[in-house]
């Protein structure tokens, strides 16, 4: 048997659980009026799927369906029937025997629960599962009277879904409708994606050229910065170059500046000095020419009586005795002998006064050769201290040159946001605390003060991407003081040699004063390392303590000391400035102390030389004067000695006639004296002169040379100024429109010909201005907009394709339905007069397509002939007649294809006796193909029944069922026609 057995529990009637179990092909359904044998038959619909609470003759809910409780019965809550099918012919496309469908549903909150094989599922999985079995709602599996007396009345249109069943196309239709559902939302997204796609389409035309602008514009850009980056490199490097030039002439110009303020200073000095010998000697060249004019004058005056008395020789000679003229000539003897022999004592004299002379020279000459040393070994000391300034001054102006990432950020210091400085730069020791400080701070010393981490963050961001090495960043935000507590300090201040916390020897704006107390608040500073040793003991070693000469006792106590090879921190760096300046002064006074002293020596030098000059000649005049004084006195001396011997005079001592020849004597040597100083003091002051002259001439020279000098040297300041904004600017431009360090750009520096380069650069610069206003997002909205027009273009692609698929479906969806319906229907139709004349006992019918051409949609019609009847008109024959030709046709229907399960429920109720019995047999001819439940009131259909089975309702309102015999059966028949 198809259906084995139905179990009903709470639905309508049938509040007890009651089964029914079938074992027969027709099992027949008897009982009095109202009893609920039609509630077996709604049981069925329900369980397979009636969605409809009208056709399950319920109110307005579905809850009607459940008990709704008697007089004596209460009403129940849940209502379920099952329905267990023999599935070994596969009527079920399911894999199983036996299927078994439950529906339940309860009173309290109205949900259905549907089961298959005891398994929970959804509606649709029962729908499907029996559509196509011929169990559907719209097959004839399930008839009532109802349905067989509208289906003749029914309008052709409607009669359609019973030959759909019956050919099987339900199921297609369904999938029809489903396509056609589909088909309309492909083609209403379809719709929309037009509607999309065409404002898609009207944006990506001007994203399109928007894009190509900007790509053009970053491809001119890059280009640009390729070569730019070139460009200001060599830039960078010509002005470096440019500067390093000027600098280098700017310090030989100073250089000879210095020299030539230096020459002129000192010809100044010096002619100063010459002015005031000259004068000197002036002076003293007028008082010897006065004493020369005196002596001139006293010497004339003893000449004359000289004159005087040698005419009263020559008298005497001529005229006196030869006693008396032999005493004269011995007189004259004597006088020209004292004047040989004065002239002779006198050039003695002189010749020693040359050699002392000489001697004075050399010893000058080894004094000027000795402070010519000395002046050479300052002047180098000088020029040593100078050179030491420069690499000073140049070690201030690059501070960092060993710490790489601290020189990037400070050269890129203007376009980094927040970047105050470095800790050497913002704390400044004071002085002699350099060491101390320099040491206390250590490597912190080197740290870079940001206003707040963020600055930091972005420094560091900086140093990575262009790749230029660390830094430690000291954000001003977080920084927190540190002090000495009060009573380690009071014990401190009481120890020798404590001279206080190392930020208090800092100069700095108010602003840095937290970042000094942060580093160094809590560093004590001592005068030595004993002391600081001594104070470390007493603090329990619980503080840094620093001397002043850098040694340091840490926390705990070890300690650093000793020296440091090149130890030129920032804050050393100024400190030996200070003091390479200080020592500067100190040498260049010594310098032109000795200078002074060189020329000082040379002066005097020169002066001896002159005078031994003058000696010399005046040596020379003395010399021939001796010669002229000893021919005359040799000349007398004979003139004497030829005399007779008894005039001569007495041997003995000879005795000066005069003391004028003394006078004139001593006169001359006076004269001779005076002269020679005269000429020596006149060439003296004639050289001084020349010298003032030649020196005046070199201090003009050197004016006029200085002047042109400093001109240079300011036109070299204003280049090297100029050069040096142009390299700001420079770097500026590479910090700020491509966020590179100079160092980094070097990296990416590429060959390429700078004459062309920089024309490219005024080209590219020039195009990118042409190309004026640039979205720079339009690629990427671009990309975004057509990306989607692309992919929704695809989509609508898609969808036409599922769309036209769709319609291929429906379009062999429909030859499939047209055909099996056709065939189906001409299966029925062949069958259906065979049945009609069966039944009717002769006549004729067959089944009429009202619009053939439209198979798919056609109504039905039932063109039928009773035997002996003219009428056509379906609608104008009687209840009965109407009956039984729609049970012809439902008998065509079953001879066309096999039902595997039947429910009449009384379709036979309208007819008469005779065509009862020709209905049941009818149906037995059935038997073996269908299984049919039979609800009937009819003895002629009872008795065609295998089984039969009483339904009856007791006082309580609750249909029980009890299998009968036909008798039985009959006798309940009875009853209720009686009652009836
Ligand atoms: N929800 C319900 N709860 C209780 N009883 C119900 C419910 N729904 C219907 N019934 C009862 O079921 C009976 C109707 O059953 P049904 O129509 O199956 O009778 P029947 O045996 O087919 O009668 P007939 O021979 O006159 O057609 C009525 O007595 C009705 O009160």
């Amino acid at each position: 048997m198809f259906l084995k057995r139905i179990e009903l529990q709470g639905f309508k009637s049938f509040a007890d659980k009651s089964i029914i179990t079938f074992d027969s092909d027709v099992t027949g359904i008897v009982g009095p009026n109202g009893c609920g044998k039609s509630n077996i038959n709604d049981a069925i619909r329900w369980v397979l799927g009636e969605q409809s609470v009208k056709s399950l003759r319920g109110g307005n809910s579905m809850s009607d369906i459940i008990f709704s409780g008697s007089a004596q019965r209460k009403a129940v809550n849940l209502a379920e029937v099952t329905l267990v099918f023999d599935n070994t012919k596969r009527f079920f496309d399911i894999a199983y025997d036996e299927v078994e469908i439950t529906r339940r549903l309860r009173r309290q909150n109205s949900e259905a629960e549907y089961l298959i094989n005891k398994t929970p599922c959804r509606l649709k999985d029962i729908t499907d599962l029996v559509m196509d079995t011929g169990l559907g709602r719209d097959s004839l599996s399930i008839i009532t009277q109802g349905n067989i007396s509208s289906f003749a009345e029914a309008k052709p249109e409607e009669r359609r879904a019973l030959f759909e069943e019956a050919a099987g196309v339900a199921k297609y239709k369904k999938r029809k409708n489903v396509s056609l559902h589909k088909l309309k939302n492909t083609q209403d997204n379809l719709a929309r994606l037009e509607d999309i796609i065409l404002e898609l389409e009207r944006q990506v035309g001007p994203l399109k050229r928007q894009a190509k602008k900007a790509k053009q514009y970053i491809e001119y850009k890059e280009e640009l910065s390729k070569i730019e980056i070139n460009v200001i490199i060599d830039e960078i490097e010509g002005l470096q170059q440019q500067i390093s030039e000027l600098e280098q002439r700017r310090f030989d110009l100073d250089s000879q500046c210095a020299m030539h303020e230096t020459t002129i200073q000192v010809q100044d000095v010096e002619n100063e000095e010459l002015r005031k010998e000259m004068l000197a000697l002036d002076r003293e060249v007028n008082q010897l020419q006065g004493d020369y004019s005196a002596a001139m004058e006293e010497s004339n005056r003893l000449e004359r009586r000289k004159v005087e008395l040698n005419e009263k020789r020559k008298y005497a000679l001529e005229h006196a005795s030869s006693k008396e003229r032999a005493k004269e000539l011995k007189a004259m003897v004597e006088e020209a002998k004292f004047e040989y022999e004065d002239r002779r004592r006198r050039k003695s004299e002189m010749e020693s006064n040359l050699a002392l002379a000489k001697q004075q020279i050399a010893q000058l000459e080894s004094d000027i050769g000795k402070a010519r040393m000395e002046l050479e070994g300052a002047q180098d000391m000088y020029q040593r201290l100078l050179n030491r300034r420069d690499v000073l001054n140049n070690l201030i102006k690059e501070p960092f040159n060993h710490q790489q990432g601290v020189r990037a950020v400070v050269a890129a210091k203007a376009s980094l946001a927040g970047i105050e400085g470095v800790v050497s730069e913002l704390l400044i020791p004071a002085a002699n605390y350099e060491n101390a400080i320099s040491n206390a701070l250590g490597g912190a010393m080197y740290h870079i003060v940001a206003s707040d981490e963020r600055a930091a963050r972005g420094a560091i961001a900086f140093l990575k991407k262009n790749r230029s090495g660390r830094a430690t960043f000291l954000p001003m935000s977080v920084l927190k003081p540190r002090f000495v507590n009060k009573e380690q300090r009071f014990v401190a201040e009481h120890c020798e040699g404590f001279l206080g916390c190392c930020d208090q020897f800092i100069e700095c704006e108010e602003r840095y004063r937290l970042l000094a107390r942060a580093l160094l608040g809590n560093v004590l500073v001592v005068d030595q390392l004993e002391h600081a040793n001594e104070l470390a003991k007493r603090l329990q070693y619980s503080y840094k303590i620093v001397t002043l000469d850098g040694d340091i006792v840490h926390r705990g106590g070890s300690m650093t000391g000793g020296t440091t090879r090149n130890a030129t921190t920032p804050m050393n760096v100024q400190r030996e400035l200070r003091q390479v300046k200080e020592n500067l002064e100190g040498q260049y006074l010594k310098v032109s102390d000795l200078r002074s002293q060189f020329q000082a020596l040379s002066s005097r030098k020169e002066s001896q030389s002159t005078q031994m000059v003058q000696l010399r000649i005046a040596l020379a005049q003395l010399d021939s004067v001796l010669q002229v004084k000893r021919g005359k006195y040799e000349g007398l001396l004979a003139d004497y000695e030829q005399l007779a011997p008894q005039d001569r005079e007495e041997e003995g001592e000879i005795q000066l006639a005069d003391e004028l020849v003394v006078a004139i004597s001593e006169i001359h040597s006076r004269i001779d004296d005076l002269t020679t100083q005269m000429r020596t003091k006149r060439e003296r002051r004639a050289a001084a002169g020349n010298e003032a002259e030649r020196r005046e001439q070199t201090i003009r020279v050197t004016r006029r040379e200085l002047s042109a000098l400093k001109q240079e040297m300011q036109n070299a300041e204003v280049a090297i100024a100029k050069a040096q904004t142009r390299l700001e600017s420079a770097i500026e431009r590479l910090n700020t429109d491509y966020e590179m360090t100079v160092e980094f750009a070097l990296t990416q520096r590429s060959d390429i010909a700078m004459d062309g380069a920089r024309e490219r650069v005024r080209e590219l610069r020039s195009l990118i201005a042409a190309l004026g206003n640039v979205n720079l997002d339009a690629p990427a909205q671009f990309e975004e907009i057509n990306g989607r027009y692309e992919f929704l273009s695809g989509q609508r692609q898609e969808l036409q394709e599922a769309s036209d698929k769709i319609l291929k479906a429906i379009d062999e969806m429909d030859e499939t339905m047209t055909r099996q319906f056709t065939e189906m229907f001409h299966k029925i139709n062949k069958e259906l007069d065979g049945v009609f004349k069966a039944l009717f006992g002769g006549g004729r019918a067959s089944l009429v397509m009202v619009d053939p051409d439209d198979v798919l949609n056609t109504g039905i019609d039932i063109d039928v002939q009773p035997p002996g009847k003219l009428v056509k008109n379906i609608r104008t024959f009687s209840g009965g007649e109407k009956a039984l030709i729609a049970i012809s046709v439902l008998f065509s229907i079953l001879k066309a294809r096999t039902m595997p399960l039947c429910v009449f429920d009384e379709v036979e109720a309208a007819l008469d006796q005779a065509n009862v019995e020709r209905f049941a047999k009818y149906l037995s001819q059935f038997r073996g193909e269908s299984q049919f439940i039979v609800v009937t009131h009819r003895p002629g259909t009872m008795e065609q029944c295998d089984a039969l089975y009483g339904v009856t309702m007791q006082q309580d309102g609750v249909s029980t069922l009890l299998k009968v015999k036909l008798a039985d059966a009959m006798e309940i028949i009875d009853k209720d026609e009686v009652k009836a």
